[in-house]
């Protein structure tokens, strides 16, 4: 089943023109400044490996990495759970794993957003059965309810979000709009 729920790029203009900017490219800057030096202090002699959550972590992935200067590798997975839609299923959809061997590694897993934690519980689950030495989660936004599920923290976070639906910075609405550079609160959502 298709579970796209396309829209005209017409009304892609439209949402972002009534959207609320709630975090800007200046901030988010900032903040990534400070995260990367976390990351530093505990993963800067661990050879980590560190994996892009695609596709939404891959504007953030971007960000972050260029602010990590000690040796790590890189490389990435496909996984989703909203399909292109504001509301997802409780299970995720595999689409790539990672090519590089995870057994005996310091594993960084890279997000865009913490939501109500499906997507990076079954994740982090996955890595720990490849035996990963360790995984980290760290997420651009943490947003901030009562419906997060069970077995799932992340260890860096840049922001504390309001609950609503949120795009840009790797983020999609409709999957427009993951190019916006900020993130951005859909009307009403
Ligand atoms: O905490 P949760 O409620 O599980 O939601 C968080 C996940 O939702 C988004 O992915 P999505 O399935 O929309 O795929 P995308 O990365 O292609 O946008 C986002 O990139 C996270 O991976
Ligand atoms: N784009 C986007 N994806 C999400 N996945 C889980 N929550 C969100 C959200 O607020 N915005």
């Amino acid at each position: 089943m298709d579970n796209h729920m396309a829209i005209t790029p017409e009304e892609a203009a439209s949402a972002r023109a009534d959207a609320d900017l709630l975090h800007s490219a200046e901030e988010i800057a900032a903040l990534l400044d400070t995260m990367a030096a976390e990351i530093t202090t505990v993963l800067g002699d661990k050879n980590p490996l560190v994996l892009c959550v695609m596709t939404g972590g891959v504007i953030f992935t971007g960000h972050l990495l260029t602010r990590l200067d000690f040796p790590l590798e890189q490389d990435y997975l496909h996984a989703t759970r909203y399909r292109g839609k504001t509301s997802g299923s409780k299970t995720i959809t595999w689409l790539h794993k990672p090519d590089t061997p995870l057994q005996g590694r310091h594993v960084l897993l890279l997000d865009d957003i913490l939501d109500e934690g499906y997507t990076l519980r079954e994740i982090a689950h996955w890595c720990h059965e490849q035996d990963a030495a360790s995984v980290k989660v760290a997420v651009l936004a943490d947003k901030q309810h009562d419906r997060r599920v069970e077995g799932i923290k992340r260890d860096f976070s840049a922001i504390e979000l309001v609950d609503r639906y949120v795009f840009g910075f790797g983020m999609d609405y409709k999957e427009y709009w993951r190019n916006a550079n900020g993130i951005y609160a859909i009307k009403g959502l």
